[in-house]
């Protein structure tokens, strides 16, 4: 740096001129010269130790910023597998939620499910005043066919019986199995009249069903008893008369559907 303007080459070459030797201000000068230059070397320091801190805390900055992108991205990553699992773990439990509601061999709701829709559908006939006819199908001497042909013949007449039963009621009824052979139709809007009709004509069809077993045609019946949903009653209540209905079918000759009282 010493020497590179105009006027220090000018200071350099007046100081190292021999007729100035001896001059009273040539020595303060010289020195004023050097204590300049030293200070203009300390602002250089100065300014490279600035530098290099600035470039540092640059660096350091940029990595910083690097580090937090890369665990934006990692966390992002984990809230996209997380939503996956979650969205998984949501349809798991539908399905197992639906599984628990239907009966495994007959794919209708089970009873867990028509107590549900029982409940529901009670509370909706009493606050409205609408009619619910509930329905009690038994199938007739379904041991004897069991006994006779085999637990499996006994299980297909199940599922036939079931595809019959679908197939008459109406789309907002629910058939259900209650417990082994036997049924619960819910029937809402429907008064118990109507509901005759309906199941008679339904006993119709499964008495005109005839299920193959090898060269044989097996025939099957099948009674029921209708109980209409009294505005003071509960639906368990309901349900027992409807019980009662079907155990006076059963004595009266079976293959029949009686009203309870
Ligand atoms: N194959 C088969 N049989 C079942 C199933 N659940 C219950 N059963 C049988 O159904 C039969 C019911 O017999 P009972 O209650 O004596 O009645 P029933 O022979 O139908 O006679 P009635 O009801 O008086 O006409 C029993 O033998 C049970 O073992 C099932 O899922 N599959």
């Amino acid at each position: 740096m010493r020497g590179s303007s105009p006027l220090d080459q000018e200071l350099a070459s007046l100081l190292a001129d021999p007729q100035f030797d001896g001059h009273p201000l040539k020595d303060a000068l010289s020195q004023l010269w050097g204590a300049h230059h030293d200070l203009l070397g300390r602002i250089e320091r100065i300014a490279r130790i600035s530098d290099g801190y600035q470039s540092i805390a640059r660096d350091r900055e940029m990595s910083l910023a690097a580090r937090f992108d890369k665990q934006l991205r990692q966390l992002e990553k984990v809230a996209r597998i997380s939503d996956r699992y979650q969205a998984m773990m949501q349809d798991l439990n539908a399905s197992l939620r639906e599984a628990s509601m239907l009966d495994s061999l007959t794919g209708i709701a089970n009873r867990r499910l028509l107590t549900e829709r029982l409940r529901e559908e009670s509370e909706r006939a009493k606050r409205y005043g609408r009619p619910l006819a509930l329905v009690m199908l038994d199938i007739d001497r379904f041991k004897i066919i069991n006994d006779d042909y085999g637990h499996d013949v006994g299980d297909r007449v199940l599922i036939e019986v079931v595809r019959v039963m679908e197939s008459e009621i109406r789309e907002h009824d629910l058939c259900g199995r209650w417990g082994g052979e036997e049924f619960l139709i819910l029937m809402p809007e429907c008064p118990a009249q109507t509901a005759q009709t309906v199941m008679t004509r339904l006993g119709d069809s499964i008495a005109a069903l005839g299920v193959r077993v090898n060269e044989d045609l097996l025939g099957v019946t099948a009674s029921m008893g209708i109980a209409e949903l009294r505005p003071d009653e509960t639906y368990s209540n309901a349900i027992n008369r409807a019980d009662l209905a079907l155990l006076r079918a059963k004595r009266s000759g079976r293959n029949r559907c009686e009203l309870a009282e």
